[in-house]
């Protein structure tokens, strides 16, 4: 990573709201995601995390506000042309994909902007690709098994390689410890710092509500409550006890420990 100066924004979002039946799901957001830079959304159900995610990734259209995604204008840009260079790793699209495919072509239909069609002519330098990615997320042993097959955490795994296959300058990843039991949950933390700490990875934007999920590598929070910033910055400057009670609404007091995070509440009085 650059200096600030040389660092270009991957995201911009100024006084951004969405409002649905009159309510604003997401209420003057302003955000702005420098390249490198690798964020944690965190905030309780239905701050508006997935709403904010669905604008950054073009998906959804501000009702106020402007959105700027790799640099383009969201409203002024060919939606078609921005989102292949954006990763989405979201569960939504597991349902999406054939179960009858292999992981190894789930993979692999990503570089041509598929879902599902399956060709035999696939360059062997994509296969490759494929390989790698699912190597580096543990799915070496799963190439030939059945997408519709797998285990949750095998399948956001393989979510994840797929997000990576189109070379993204942006990748998000929408709960990807949710479900996941502890050896899961740890072993997807470490493959996710792995990507985080590496240079060449994409910039990153990871949504979840729990801490204990923000992987080594994290260098940014924001926290939603009801649909407002609470507060957005460096992990180690934000993730204080203070902005977590007020982001979940209760007393709770977070850790850190090595390059880990904990949060717990405080017992009834
Ligand atoms: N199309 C819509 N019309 C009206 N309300 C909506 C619409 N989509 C979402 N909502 C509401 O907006 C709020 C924010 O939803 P969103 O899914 O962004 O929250 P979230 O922070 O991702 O929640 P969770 O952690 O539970 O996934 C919720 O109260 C939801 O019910």
């Amino acid at each position: 990573m650059g200096d600030n100066a040389l660092m270009s924004d991957v995201l911009e979002l100024v006084d951004v709201s969405v409002v649905r039946e009159g309510r604003a799901l997401v209420d003057q957001v302003s955000w702005s995601v420098k390249e490198g830079e690798r964020w944690v959304i965190l905030g309780p159900n239905g701050a508006g995390k997935t709403t904010l995610l669905n604008v950054a990734s073009s998906y959804l259209f501000p009702t106020k506000g402007t959105a700027r995604i790799l640099g383009e204008k969201l409203g002024a840009v060919d939606v078609f042309e921005l989102r292949p260079r954006i990763g989405i790793a979201g569960i939504g699209l597991a349902d999406k994909l054939p179960r009858s495919q292999t992981v190894l072509q789930t993979v692999l239909t990503a570089a041509y902007g598929m879902t599902a069609t399956w060709h035999e002519d696939y360059e062997s330098v994509d296969e490759q690709r494929a390989r790698a990615f699912l190597d580096v997320l543990g799915m070496t042993e799963y190439l030939d098994r059945k997408f519709g097959t797998l285990s949750e955490g095998e399948r956001k795994r393989t979510l994840i390689a797929r997000a990576m296959m189109i070379d993204p300058e942006l990748l998000m990843l929408d709960e990807p410890a949710a479900g996941l039991d502890l050896g899961g949950r740890e072993d997807l933390v470490r493959r996710l710092g792995r990507l985080a700490r590496d240079p060449l990875a994409p910039s990153m934007i990871m949504v979840t509500h729990h801490v204990e999920e923000i992987a080594p590598g994290f260098t940014h929070v924001l926290m939603l409550r009801q649909g407002k910033v609470l507060a957005a910055g460096p992990i180690e400057l934000e993730l204080t006890s203070r902005n977590l009670s007020k982001c979940f609404g209760l007393p709770l007091v977070v850790e850190s420990r090595g390059d880990r995070w904990t949060a717990h509440g405080l017992p009834l009085s």
